[in-house]
This record gives structure tokens, C-alpha cells and sequence, in this order.
């Protein structure tokens, strides 16, 4: 067994079915920075032919001491060779770490580059610009003569494409406690994973508004992935809308997240820390001033509990909803009316959605659609999203259906006329009906969401002055009974309640499935 002595805290030893790996030498406690580390070789991105790389790399290795090259030579490759150039290149290629600094992409770090890959790793790494090396800090508390484990790919995917990924680009299974859960349980940790994985892209789109991020915040806060960002994110929000005290809350959090994660002297602090401490110099701050409240105001005395009673109020706080009405133009506007740019994220101040038919569909290259709007014009619209349209159900994709696309922006194509661009789709929805048929059905849903003069309707039968019972999914509409909820059209009602928001009412973006849909409204 090899022993070698690493950073103060840290030893370099033998890790069965893992070549070597770091070990605490005494118990490490959470938001240690374990090692800041410089490379011993770097790769610049700027070098683009593959015998250029060979080249730096191999002068970089003739300069490293004797010491340095021999343990830059015990380091793995998965990549077949036949010369030394090609053997060092291969070193490199497997155990290099990124480095996110002008030019240059990646560097290899002879403590670092030793750490071995668990998917519920106990460390974070993470470049620092600023002291321009690479730190590893501890995610939770390390005992005495356990292993440090880091996270080697971008994001945690569900078992079977981390898996993949680890195999096709360092060469081993994982065998971590969380690739290692029975079946079932495995199961259930994939489908929290895409969940998490869903609202980090939504909020990296910036796509949510605050009554959106706040239960995905919950779910990050339970499984304490990519929590500072959200936080930061929470508090942009809130302090958009003059919610200060709150703003500064969430603020705080993101700051204390990101110093534990990265240290005091990391990019985020760097560069977020003076509006993180003093959230009134966020760029976005009091664009609204519809939440207002002072830094003064956080409550001192609460409880935990009924602090973040407090603190999550936000979420719940004027949550009146009711039918947009698809014949309003300025919700609901036509191809001419639609925005060629929306103007920034934190210009805009309503809602839009754009209705269209489908005329035609394409799917040469990417999915594209010939859409006929309200006033009868027809638009071509094309797909530019990661999936180039394959996002989109084939079920749903058929001529006389109707599209809603959120915030849609009439696009001058370089070739051809002009019409949208599809890069979102969750911004897009499908119903699975004509044009007409949906606007019909929006002028009798306002009729019975409506009460006359004070009394509701039953939208099943019509009757009125009998005791109605709410539908549970919109809360729009009341029945006398079962059989009336179950009548006919039920299934294009609910078709409609995507459409449960109030197009003023607006912090900030939102995607599809709305806020409102699947939430009871408050009432
Ligand atoms: C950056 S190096 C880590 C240090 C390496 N163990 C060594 O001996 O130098 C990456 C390589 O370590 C091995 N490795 C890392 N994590 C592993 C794990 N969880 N299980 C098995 N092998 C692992 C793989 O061979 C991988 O290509």
C-alpha cells in the first residue's frame, strides 16, 4: 500500500477498484477548504490541432520535476497509445480538471487530479479565478480515514446516463451509496433528479416567477443541490418587486452557501457579494414595488417554523387567479402584435401568449409548423430548441390543434418570411383543438366562471340557486354533482385551465405547465 503525504489534512492512498485516492487524515469538518491547488500543466484552448496539443503538453512535461513527472506518469488514461506524446495527451484527457480562465481549459493538479468521482460526493470542486487555483472544499463533515470523493460530470443525472457518461469518459462504474440503491429506490431518486434538474433549467432560463421557484426551492433545500444559485435567484426576484426583507434573507443565504461551497474569496462572491449584503444594489431592484417591505422588517422573534412561514409567504401571498380570456388582444395577440424583442427580462411587465393553428407541419431538419394566427394569417414557425422539436409529442403534432406559445416574438428569418422562433419548449403548449373550438369554449367558461348577481352556475347542467361544489383542478367552475362534473365537455374544460393566470399579475416569466396548473388558487 502506497502512502503519501498530501496537504496538511489530506493523505494520497491505494483505493481498492479505484487506483488511488485522498483520505482525511483527521476529521475535516463541513466548508473546509480541503486544497487550493495550481496546475502543473495546463491546456490552452486557443491551441486547435490535436498535434499542437500533443506539442504544449509534452514540453510541460519536461519541465516538471522528477518527482512531479513520476506522478503525473502514475495517473490513469483510458486512452489507448503508442508513443509518449500519445500516452501523455491520454493522462490528460482522463484526469484533467476545468479550468474556467481566458484561454485556457484545462489543467492537471497533482493533489486534485487524485480525487476520486462519487455521485454523493463529500467535496466540491471548483476553479477560482481570482487566486487562480483549484479549490476542493468539504460539502458535510469528513471523518478521520474517509475517502474525499468529487462529482465529475456537469450535472446529477439520473443512475443510467451517469453511469454512461462515467464509463465512456473515465472508464469505470460507479458503486457510490447512490448508484448503489435497491431498484425501487433508485427509481425514486432518478425521478426527484430529473425533477431537480427541470427547475434548475427553468430558473438558469429565468422562466420562473416567485410562487414557481418556491416549492422546486424546498426540494433543492432538501437534496441541497445547486442551492446557492437558486437563492440567488429567489432574491433577485423578490427584490425586483421591493421585497427587501425577504430579498435580503434569501440574499444572505446565497452568500453563506456560496462561501461554504466555494470560499469567501470564489468568482460568485467576487463578483454578487456587495449586492448579496446589501440587496437594495441589485441592478433589478424595485422594478415593481408591488411586494414592498424594508430590510428592517424580517421579523426578529419568530420561531424557526414560523419564521419560514414568514419567509415563504411570498408564494401563496395575492394568489387570485382567474380565466385569461383568449379575446383579450393585448394577453392574446396576433402575429402583427406579438413583440420582435421583448425588451430585457426585467422590462417586461405582463404576460403575452401567442394562439395559433396548425396548418402544416415539417420536420426536415427540425420540426417546423405553417400556424395560422387569430386574424387568419399565416406565419412559418420553426424549432430551434436542444431537441430541434423532438421535445414536442408526436401525439400532439397534427394539423388543426392549436398551439399557445408564451412570449412568442415575431422573428425576421434569414431566409423566408418572417415568423417565430422556437427556442424554448416549455414555453410552448398544444391543445388538442381547432382554433374556433377553444375560443367557443373560452366565451363559455367566462359565462360560467362568472357569478351573475351573485349566483353560480352549474356548468355541467346550467341550473343555478342549487349548492354548487367547486371543481377541485381550476376552482373556476361549480356542479351540482359528480354525474353534472363528468358531463361531456369536462375534458375541454380542463383543457383550458392552463389559462388560470392573471396577465398582469406578473413576476417575472413563467413556463408551461403555469403556476396555476394542478394548484388550487386561493380564493
Ligand atoms: C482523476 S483520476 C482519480 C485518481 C485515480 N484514482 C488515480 O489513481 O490517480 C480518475 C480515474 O480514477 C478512477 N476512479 C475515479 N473514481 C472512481 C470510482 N468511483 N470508482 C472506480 N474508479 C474510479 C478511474 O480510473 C478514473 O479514470
Amino acid at each position: 500500500m502506497s502512502l503519501t503525504r498530501a496537504s496538511p489534512i489530506t493523505y494520497i492512498q491505494d483505493v481498492p477498484g479505484k487506483g488511488v485516492g485522498l483520505i482525511a487524515t483527521s476529521k475535516i469538518p463541513r466548508g473546509t477548504r480541503i486544497l487550493a491547488e495550481e496546475p502543473v500543466i495546463v491546456v490552452s484552448e486557443t491551441v486547435s490541432t490535436l498535434e499542437a496539443i500533443k506539442s504544449t503538453v509534452a514540453s510541460q512535461v519536461d519541465c516538471l520535476t522528477k518527482a512531479q513527472r513520476q506522478t503525473f506518469l502514475s495517473m490513469p488514461s483510458i486512452h489507448p497509445f503508442r508513443n509518449s506524446g500519445e500516452q501523455y495527451l491520454g493522462i490528460v484527457r482522463t484526469v484533467g480538471l476545468p479550468i474556467d480562465a481566458d484561454g485556457v481549459s484545462s489543467g492537471v493538479f497533482l493533489e486534485a487530479c487524485r480525487i476520486n468521482h462519487a455521485c454523493d460526493n463529500n467535496a466540491q470542486k471548483s476553479w477560482n479565478r481570482k487566486i487562480k487555483r483549484h479549490t476542493v472544499h468539504a460539502l458535510r463533515d469528513i471523518d478521520e480515514g474517509e475517502e474525499i470523493t468529487i462529482f465529475y460530470l456537469g450535472q446529477l443525472t439520473k443512475r443510467s446516463e451517469r453511469q454512461r457518461s462515467l464509463q465512456a469518459n473515465f472508464g469505470f462504474t460507479c458503486t457510490c451509496r447512490l448508484c448503489s440503491l435497491p431498484p425501487k429506490d433508485s427509481e425514486e431518486s432518478d425521478k426527484r433528479l430529473e425533477e431537480i434538474l427541470r427547475i434548475e433549467r427553468a430558473i438558469n432560463r429565468g422562466v420562473m416567477d416567485f410562487s414557481h421557484i418556491s416549492a422546486p426551492l424546498q426540494m433543492l433545500r432538501q437534496h441541497d443541490i445547486g442551492l446557492p444559485r437558486a437563492h440567488f435567484d429567489a432574491a433577485q426576484i423578490l427584490t425586483a418587486n421591493g421585497d427587501l426583507a425577504r430579498g435580503s434573507v434569501f440574499a444572505k443565504r446565497a452568500l453563506d452557501g456560496w462561501i461554504e461551497k466555494e470560499g469567501d474569496d470564489c468568482d460568485q462572491v467576487g463578483e454578487h457579494g456587495p449586492a448579496l449584503q446589501d440587496p437594495s444594489k441589485f441592478l433589478v431592484y424595485g422594478f415593481s414595488m408591488k411586494w414592498k417591505t424594508a430590510v428592517d422588517d424580517v421579523p426578529r422573534h419568530l420561531s424557526p417554523d414560523d419564521f419560514e412561514a414568514w419567509l415563504w409567504r411570498r408564494a401563496t401571498a395575492g394568489c387570485r387567479k382567474e380565466f385569461a380570456d383568449l379575446r383579450d388582444c393585448a394577453t392574446f395577440p396576433d402575429f402583427y402584435n406579438c413583440l420582435t424583442r421583448s425588451g430585457g427580462r426585467w422590462q417586461q411587465q405582463c404576460h403575452w401568449c401567442f394562439m395559433a393553428e396548425i396548418v402544416s407541419v415539417d420536420t426536415f431538419l427540425c420540426l417546423r409548423f405553417e400556424v395560422r394566427d387569430v386574424s387568419g394569417k399565416t406565419a412559418p414557425m420553426a424549432f430551434h430548441t436542444e431537441g430541434r422539436g423532438t421535445e414536442i409529442s408526436p401525439r400532439d403534432i397534427r394539423t388543426g390543434y392549436t398551439l399557445g406559445i408564451l412570449y412568442a416574438e415575431r422573428h425576421a428569418f434569414a431566409f423566408g418570411e418572417p415568423g417565430i422562433r422556437q427556442e424554448d419548449a416549455a414555453t410552448l403548449k398544444v391543445f388538442p383543438l381547432p382554433m374556433q373550438k377553444l375560443l367557443s369554449l373560452n366565451d363559455s367558461i367566462h359565462q360560467y366562471a362568472t357569478a351573475a348577481d351573485g349566483a353560480r352556475a352549474c356548468h355541467g347542467c346550467g341550473r343555478t340557486g342549487v349548492a354548487l361544489k367547486q371543481c377541485a383542478k381550476c376552482s373556476m367552475f361549480w356542479y351540482c354533482d359528480k354525474a353534472c362534473q363528468t358531463g361531456s365537455w369536462r375534458n375541454l374544460q380542463s383543457s383550458l385551465c392552463p389559462f388560470v393566470f392573471q396577465p398582469t399579475d406578473f413576476d417575472g416569466r413563467v413556463c408551461f405547465p403555469l403556476p396555476s396548473e394542478g394548484v388550487v388558487p386561493n380564493r
